[in-house]
This record gives structure tokens, C-alpha cells and sequence, in this order.
């Protein structure tokens, strides 16, 4: 049975950001991922996922302005100083946290730009080696263009390609099942293909973005393939709610309480 992390930027936007956690214990989550923790203390952070028994499983390195539309770095050539500096500021939170994935966002720029490709790997390369010694991985995401016009890494297959050339081990995908269906669809038989090199899965409901329910993708299906395929790391639930969070999460039930 797949077990969930909340997502606390998304989720539980009743409550301050610090409270999320706990509203998120008290629902039934074991574990959390969430976009940025920056405007906190990571011993505020850190006293929140223990004080719940909660467990830190993702959470993005910093991506830039993102108000004025940056989405990172990693593809961006002139921008890998603040590549370097961003994962030096993510460090002492994974290190508060225990997380053992950071999500390395590419940035906004051309796919087909060769100079965009090669400080993309470069990127990787460093960021993997930099958290190595820690324990960490780096996954990197496709995400959709209607969501994020331009993004640099907005095909799976193309992620693919570029984890297996650089074959490094503490490299995985970070697999949004809701950008897959939006990006390609036939997410069963990508989910069957790619699932070696999967570093973290997250959910949504296709189009809205709201709870992973009743619309265009059949998630229980997809929950029992995660299990057929051997899933055994968390699902971030990176979902809007269409209300109040508790009040949607009846999908949850069957699930709420299951650790890894
Ligand atoms: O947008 C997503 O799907 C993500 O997971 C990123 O971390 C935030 O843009
Ligand atoms: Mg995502």
C-alpha cells in the first residue's frame, strides 16, 4: 500500500506554514515534503517534524526570485554560482530534516540550447557530488509548460536520457504523475518503464490540480501498480485542495497512518 507524504506548500494552507505540520500529523500523514523552507530556521523546521513523529522526505533546492519567475538554475550556464550557492543553503536544512532527496529545479530556458544542456549535466554533476557524502540524492522533474511556460526540462523521456548518459547513482527522477499525464499521458507504461531510476513520485487530479479523485487519471489503479511495481519511497500529495484540506481528504482514508 503507497505511502503519503503531505504537501505542506500546498496543503493545509489554513495555518501558518510551521502549523501545517502538525494539522498534517493530526489528519494522518506520517511524512511531509514541501517546495521551500527558506523563511524559517531549520531548528524550527526540525522541532516541527519531530515534535509529530513526521518524516521530511523532499524539498526543493532555493530556485532564484521565483516571484519574478525564476524556476532555478541548473540549465542556466550564467547562473551556476547561485547553482553552488543554493545547494550550500539547502545543506544545513537537509541536515536538520534528515531529508535524503533535494529536488534540483532546471530553470526557464531552451531545451534544445546545447550551452542550456551542458550546464544542465554540469549542474547534476556537481549538486550529486556536493550531497554524496551526505547521503543524498538530487532528482530532477519535468514539468509542464502550461504550469511553467519555458521550462527548460518539460519531457520525461528527455530526462530519462540524460540520467542514464550521466549514470549517476545518487541521480533519480522525480516523477509527477500529474505532469506525466498533462506532458504524454500513458503514464502506467512510463511509470512500468521508468520506475528504476524514480528517486520520488508526487500526485494530483488531472486538469485542476486538486485532490488525486474522481477525474481524468484512475489513481486507485495507479496506487495498486506503485505496489505492482515495487514503490516502496513516499507519494507526495503536491495537490491543491479544491477546499478545506481535511474535508478532502477522503481519498486518504485507506491510507492515512502507513509509514514507510
Ligand atoms: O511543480 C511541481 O510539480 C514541483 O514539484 C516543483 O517542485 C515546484 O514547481
Ligand atoms: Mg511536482
Amino acid at each position: 500500500m503507497p505511502r503519503f507524504a503531505a504537501n505542506l506548500s500546498m496543503m493545509f494552507n489554513e495555518h501558518p506554514f510551521l502549523d501545517r505540520f502538525d494539522a498534517a500529523a493530526k489528519a494522518g500523514f506520517t511524512a511531509v515534503e514541501f517546495l521551500f523552507p527558506y523563511e524559517h530556521k531549520p531548528e524550527e523546521v526540525a522541532q516541527r517534524l519531530e515534535r509529530n513523529g513526521l518524516k521530511q522526505v523532499l524539498f526543493n533546492l532555493p530556485p532564484g526570485d521565483w516571484n519574478a519567475g525564476e524556476k532555478g538554475f541548473a540549465a542556466r550556464p550564467e547562473k551556476f554560482d547561485d547553482l553552488r550557492q543554493s545547494l550550500h543553503t539547502a545543506l544545513p536544512y537537509a541536515e536538520a530534516t534528515g531529508v535524503r532527496r533535494l529536488h534540483m529545479m532546471a530553470g526557464i530556458a531552451d531545451r534544445h540550447d546545447p550551452k542550456a544542456v551542458d550546464a544542465f549535466k554540469k549542474s547534476i554533476e556537481w549538486a550529486a557530488d556536493f550531497v554524496g557524502d551526505h547521503g543524498i540524492d538530487i532528482v530532477i522533474e519535468p514539468i509542464n509548460g502550461r504550469d511553467v511556460p519555458g521550462y527548460f526540462l518539460n519531457d520525461f523521456m528527455f530526462a530519462r536520457d540524460i540520467i542514464t548518459e550521466l549514470g549517476i547513482p545518487n541521480v533519480g527522477l522525480q516523477f509527477d504523475i500529474y505532469h506525466c499525464q498533462i506532458l504524454h499521458g500513458d503514464v502506467t507504461m512510463r511509470l512500468r518503464e521508468m520506475m528504476p531510476m524514480i528517486g520520488h513520485i508526487q500526485i494530483a487530479g488531472v486538469p485542476s490540480r486538486n485532490e488525486p479523485a474522481g477525474e481524468e487519471l484512475n489513481y486507485p489503479f495507479l496506487f495498486a501498480e506503485l505496489d505492482r511495481l515495487g514503490y516502496d519511497n513516499y507519494v507526495g500529495c503536491e495537490y491543491r485542495p479544491a477546499g478545506d484540506t481535511v474535508a478532502g481528504l477522503g481519498w486518504f482514508k485507506p491510507y492515512a497512518g502507513v509509514k514507510v
